[in-house]
């Protein structure tokens, strides 16, 4: 099984602290809420299905901690359930996956009240299996995932052909709670022995290519090459790349998708290169409530990230930065998005959603 970025058992909540790797694989227990909204602040864990979950399951920690004496009614429960919960809404604003997630307990939670059948302690148990249930079904929208974007890629190359494909930041079980989405379509082919060569690049400024991408490359031993973000265009320009496969944090129900800094400008290069460029997620990660990118919102990070590097100040003092964490790559520039159940154009997405 590929790196667990999580690690959960019975109200017991672990997580590979993402700032130390690749030098440091350690884990940290995650206790309560706060816990949880602190990690996802700082990216110790990061990627939106990774941070989705990890809200979700802290939730179920503190409740498994509830005995019957601290289990009042079902409206206190829900009080400060609701409070909980749209708490860690607030710890990173880009990604659908913790709302979409955190909005579907709260309305367990309302149904759980309203039903008259149902008494305190089941409905804190009701609550912990429909977090428990997260981290089963996001690996299996995952390897779904990677089937359907190793065929989507195969059926447009001819037989018997290795595929040479690029990536950017990281979409893999580090990001996840296993498998990956676009580096679990990376996975399938290497699984069908049908990847020629993997290039990933570095994604400034949090690194998560150099740090986390290439990490999981090379305990799969997938072979792959680090670049620099800035040389994806010479990259195109001197080898033959069959597609760029991404992940992503809030598709809008036209397809345009807010993905890692530096994804929009992949996708331009991509078009001009004529290279399939597809975008990787299970459903959940589309946000049928908005109709387009210009509604998506972009969390901007502390400057320190782009001007420290491993604690040491590299950019001259004075210098104002920009640290979007995210851009919005136009659905015209995607060539499919690959789902668990397909891959779908973004012209057809909105028919998968409530009218
Ligand atoms: C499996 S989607 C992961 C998605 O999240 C990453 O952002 P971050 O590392 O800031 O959480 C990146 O946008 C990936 O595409």
């Amino acid at each position: 099984m590929s790196l667990k970025s999580i690690k959960y058992e019975q109200g017991q909540l672990q997580i590979l602290d993402q700032l130390l790797l690749p030098a440091k694989s350690v884990y940290i227990d995650l206790k309560t809420v706060q816990d949880a909204w602190s990690a996802i602040n700082t990216m110790q864990v990061r990627g939106a299905p990774a941070i989705a979950i990890v809200g979700c399951l802290s939730v179920a920690v503190e409740l498994h901690k509830k005995d019957a004496s601290s289990l009042t009614n079902k409206n206190d429960l829900k009080t400060e359930l609701v409070s909980k919960l749209r708490y860690l809404a607030t710890s990173r604003p880009t990604a659908v996956n913790l709302t979409k997630e955190i909005d579907a307990l709260l309305s367990t939670v309302d149904r759980l009240v309203a039903d008259d059948s149902v008494d305190v302690t089941s409905m804190k148990l009701k609550i912990i299996e429909s977090a428990e249930r997260l981290l089963a079904k996001d690996v299996s929208d995952n390897m779904a995932i990677g089937q359907v974007g190793a065929n989507s890629l195969l059926t447009s190359v001819l037989d018997g052909v290795n595929v040479t494909v690029l990536t950017h930041c990281n979409t893999g079980s580090l990001a996840t709670s296993g498998y990956g989405t676009a580096l679990g379509v990376i996975r399938r082919l290497h699984e069908l022995d049908r990847i020629a060569h993997v290039y990933c690049t570095e994604t400034r400024p949090y690194m998560q290519g150099a740090r986390l991408t290439a990490y999981e490359l090379v305990y799969e031993g997938i072979p792959s090459t680090l670049i620099c973000d800035s040389m994806v265009a010479a990259l195109f320009k001197k080898t033959c790349v069959h597609a760029v496969f991404v992940g992503a944090d809030r598709v809008a129900r036209n397809g345009d998708t807010a993905n890692k800094i530096g994804t929009y400008q992949i996708a331009v290069l991509a078009k001009y290169h004529g290279i399939l460029f597809y975008v990787c997620a299970p459903l959940s990660s589309v946000d049928f409530s908005i109709e387009s990118g210009d509604h998506i919102t972009i969390e901007e990070r502390a400057e320190s990230e782009m001007t420290d590097v491993a604690g040491q100040r590299i950019a001259a003092e004075g210098i104002k930065c920009w640290n979007p964490a995210f851009d919005v790559t136009p659905a015209s520039l995607i060539t499919g998005i690959i789902t668990e159940k397909g891959c779908i154009t973004p012209n057809e997405l909105h028919k998968l959603g409530p009218v």
